[in-house]
């Protein structure tokens, strides 16, 4: 694979070479590409802030967008998988500028439908003006290679061996770190479809829209181009479009939340608890910046509007007449729920040093800090910025929120307990932590809360999955105080 040849050709090695940030070249799309991928990879930014900018700033938009953005958040994606083949084909550790380089190459050639000449050619043109020659001749060369192969053929010389290192073989093949591979495969607890789930997390989400009831309908937002969902009844998906250019999304009586998160929420709602609705009292813990209080809110004041779901317990509908407070202990994230909510009370207020007294909400939602590795589709470079060495951190802070929200509910009350990761770390065994320590709670099955949905694992916590529902991977388990 490697070639003595390639040293001279390799890096920095020689030759003229002028570093041109941001000049554009007539790539348009490659050129954002090569600079998103950059800015990931220098300085921690965010792609799906800085893509959005740098297409409005540069004027891209129809094809080249669309090229742009498969170019940026693929790479980004498939890192893991690229620097494995790269480092294959290269006899030396490239400069992290013709890295990233090499990666936007390696994507169109392994996983676009590039023409091999295109994908080099293009690619060394970029390196030519914007690192100098000499990497251009280095790029051309280890380029080449790479595309000597399809992926099939290069995972198994760069992945381990499925049967010897089963996960690191699939934290290669799909492009995800080994850890996360490994935290995925003991939440799915057995089930065959780890390599389903990594998929998923590769594929772009679909954008869905929650109708926030009262405030707007799944109606009002099929007019404005959107599909009724499979699940949430407030749930609309928008296959094109900008959400933001909806009226109801503008007006904030409809948003853009995945429906998983609408779904634990509403959850939260249909649990009896004994005391007329209009006494009733919840509280959003954790709530910025206000997904789920959006939807609370609308709930709490105008009741669950939608048709009762086959299978749902007589009545399961919350009426309306309840109050809602939402806290967050961050002031900018409180505003934020400002700015989601009507009617709902927001303090910014730390949920492990209460601002309210024990005992007085009738249902509380607790959607906890946590690594969000259940949403990583939607940050393509999420996966390799996390690491697993804050999970113990995490997971004393989720405890002690998951106990000051049980203290926090009177006695029949009830809380959901929510993360966007489906680390067992952060869910199971905080719960079984928790409930172990004390007498006065105890776990119902969530998944009879949610009778429209199936394949929410074996209870009685319900664990939504990319693969399988189309939802972010969010956890949700539901907690009665005992009267
Ligand atoms: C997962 S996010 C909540 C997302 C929100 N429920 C939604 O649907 O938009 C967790 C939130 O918890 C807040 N938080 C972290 N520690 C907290 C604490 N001790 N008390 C209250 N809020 C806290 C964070 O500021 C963050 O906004």
């Amino acid at each position: 694979m490697k070639t003595r040849g390639d040293q001279e050709a390799g890096g920095r090695g020689g030759g003229s070479r002028t570093r041109r940030p941001g000049k554009p070249t007539r790539d348009q799309a490659r050129n954002a590409a090569f600079d998103v991928v950059r800015a990931v990879d220098e300085r921690d930014a965010y792609a799906n802030l800085l893509l959005p900018r740098l297409l409005r700033e540069r004027g891209i938009t129809g094809r080249d967008a669309a090229l742009a953005t498969e170019l940026a958040y693929g790479t980004l994606r498939g890192l893991g998988t690229y620097d494995a083949v790269i480092e294959m084909c290269s006899d030396r550790t490239p400069d992290p500028d013709v890295r990233d380089a090499l990666r936007l190459g390696a994507h169109q050639l392994l996983r676009m439908r590039v023409p091999p000449h295109a994908a080099v050619g293009t690619t060394v043109d970029l390196v030519r003006l914007r690192i100098g020659a000499g990497a251009a001749k280095f790029v051309n060369a280890v380029l080449r290679r790479i595309g000597s192969r399809t992926i099939e053929e290069w995972v198994p010389i760069v992945a381990p061996d499925p049967a010897d290192d089963p996960v690191g073989h699939l934290a290669i093949a799909h492009g995800h770190p080994r850890w996360i591979v490994s935290a995925f495969r003991d939440a799915l607890g057995g089930s065959d479809d780890l390599a389903d789930l990594l998929d998923a997390d590769n594929a772009r989400p679909l954008v869905t829209l929650v109708a926030r009831p009262g405030r707007s309908s799944v109606g009002e937002l099929e007019e404005a181009g959107a599909d009724p969902a499979r699940y949430s009844p407030y749930a609309a998906y928008l296959r094109e479009g900008d959400p933001g250019q909806i009226a109801a999304v503008a007006e904030t009586r409809a948003a853009v939340q995945d429906e998983a998160s609408q779904l634990v929420a509403l959850a939260l709602t249909r649990v009896p608890v004994d005391r007329p609705a209009d006494d009733e009292l919840w509280l959003d813990m954790c709530a910025g910046p206000g997904g789920k209080a959006g939807l609370l809110d609308a709930i709490a004041t105008y009741g669950d509007l939608a048709e009762p779901t086959a299978g749902a317990e007589p009545g399961a509908c919350f009426p309306g007449g309840a109050r809602l407070v939402a806290a967050d202990v961050q002031y900018h994230r409180a505003r934020l729920v400002w700015q989601t909510t009507r009617d709902a009370s927001v303090v910014t207020a730390d949920g492990i040093e209460p601002a309210w007294r024990p005992g007085v909400f009738d249902r509380v939602m607790l959607d906890a800090p946590c690594t969000g590795l259940g949403a990583l589709r939607r940050r393509p470079e999420a996966r390799w910025r996390r690491d697993p060495s804050g999970i113990a951190e995490l997971g004393k802070l989720q405890r002690r929120l998951l106990g000051t929200a049980l203290d926090a509910v009177r006695p029949g009350g009830v809380v959901a307990y929510v993360t966007c990761s489906p680390h067992l770390a952060e869910t199971r065994v905080v719960v079984d932590d928790v409930l172990r320590r004390r007498d006065d709670a105890e776990q119902l099955d969530a998944r009879a809360f949610l009778p429209e949905v199936d394949g929410l694992g074996d209870g009685p916590h319900a664990q939504f999955w990319p693969h399988r529902h189309g939802t972010d991977a969010m956890f949700l388990a539901l907690l009665r105080k005992r009267p």
